[in-house]
């Protein structure tokens, strides 16, 4: 019996002991907690410096001024750098100085997977191999000064990516009030973020100083006609809509050129539906917008908004557009999302036309112009 108690409190005196060391084991494996800096520590009354000391007026908001072009582009430019992370790498690998064929291989896996295609990416290949040979690859500023070379040849910049904003004539037998505006249609598949390049588009224009009418056309979406009017709201543009959902959309386009005209306005801006279930039916009432605005004056640009971080799927989409109404540049969205810059190239390619203007967040001022030489300085910075 007394074996037994000893034995007992021999274990118990273990368990006591393993339970003490289990414990400083883990107090010891748990990471140390940072000291939390003064300036992180914010309270609600620092939050925003700009945010009001008193309750906000019942006044209505005066309108937003739109960010000027210079500065917009200067703010987005490392937004443009990380689409264009492809760039880098490819001069990290060209810098190494003896390229092996496996150096070689990942040049072209990177190129690939940035979405600058097939045929793109071979010639170029062929091309840095050329002027390796040629320079050698241990000046890092010649091979980087072959690079841009190349990339800018690609990416073209004399390409005209200037918008069509000439006021057009009226159409012959036109009787509408005024002078017809220049007209832009804005084209693409649904969430590609059509209605809000349409908004901040309009925004542009206002920076540039051109007045603007904007056209809710998109009727397949009500949400579509709201979101639109919330931007003409902020900015002072005026948005012609129809309140009747599903209303004929080329009914709506007509009434904002006509609108615009008899306002006397500079640009009409158009926002269509990218939703019909089969590429007749788009054709069909792409096709049909585009005519009904013709009877007031002819449309000068037409805008396909693709989503670069769709990849060949987008590609197939601009196809499809491009072959339903003549498309006459293209707006890339979500150049803010990808590494995949190389549509640039490819979309170009493709459609024979350029690319004017790059999306680059979500943000209203987050548009800006498409600068080729801009673009492939990022690419290399
Ligand atoms: N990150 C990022 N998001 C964007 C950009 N452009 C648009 N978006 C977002 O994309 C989403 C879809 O935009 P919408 O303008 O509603 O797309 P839509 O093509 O008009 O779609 P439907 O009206 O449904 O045909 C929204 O959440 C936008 O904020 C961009 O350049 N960068």
């Amino acid at each position: 019996m007394e074996s037994f108690t000893y034995i007992v409190l021999a274990v118990l005196a273990v368990l006591a002991l393993i339970g003490t060391g289990a414990v400083v084991l883990v107090r010891r494996r748990r990471p140390e907690l940072p000291p939390v800096p003064e300036r992180e520590q914010i309270t609600a009354a620092d939050e925003s410096p700009e945010s009001p000391a008193t309750p906000a007026s019942p006044e209505p908001a005066p309108h937003e001024i739109p960010e000027s072009i210079p500065g917009r582009m200067q703010r987005l430019r490392a937004r443009l750098a990380g689409s264009g992370g492809f760039g880098r790498a490819v001069l990290s690998v060209l810098s190494r100085g003896d390229l092996t064929e496996a150096d070689w291989e990942e040049i072209e896996d990177t190129l690939l997977t940035s979405d600058l295609g097939l045929e793109v990416t071979t010639s170029l290949m062929e091309e840095l191999r050329t002027q390796a040979k040629v320079l050698g690859t241990s000046d890092p500023e010649a091979i980087r000064a072959v690079l841009r070379a190349e990339l800018l040849r690609l990416v073209d910049p004399t390409m005209d990516r200037s918008l069509n904003l000439t006021r057009p004539a009226p159409t012959e037998g036109f009787t509408g009030e005024g002078a017809p505006a220049a007209a832009v249609l804005m084209v693409g598949v649904n969430g590609t973020g059509k209605t809000t390049t349409c908004g901040k588009l309009a925004r542009v224009l206002l920076a540039q100083e051109h007045s603007v009418v904007m056209g809710a056309a998109d009727t397949f979406r009500a949400a579509a006609a709201e979101q639109l009017t919330t931007w003409g709201e902020r900015v002072g543009v005026a948005v012609v809509r129809s309140e009747k959902e599903g209303a004929d959309p080329a009914s709506v386009a007509f009434d904002a050129a006509q609108e615009a005209a008899a306002q006397g306005v500079d640009v009409v801006l158009v926002d269509t539906a990218g939703r019909l279930q089969n590429k007749a039916g788009l054709m069909d009432e792409l096709g049909k917008i585009k005519r009904v605005m013709e009877k007031i004056a002819p449309v000068g640009e037409i805008l396909l908004v693709l989503d670069a971080t769709t990849g060949q799927n987008g590609m197939r989409q601009a196809q499809v557009f491009s072959e339903a109404v003549g498309v006459t540049g293209i707006v890339l969205t979500k150049m803010d999302g990808t590494a995949k810059g190389g549509i640039v190239v490819s979309v170009q390619r493709e459609l024979g036309v350029p690319v004017k203007f790059v999306g680059l967040g979500e943000g209203a001022d987050d548009l800006a112009p498409f600068d080729p030489e801009g673009f492939v300085d990022a690419l290399l910075a």
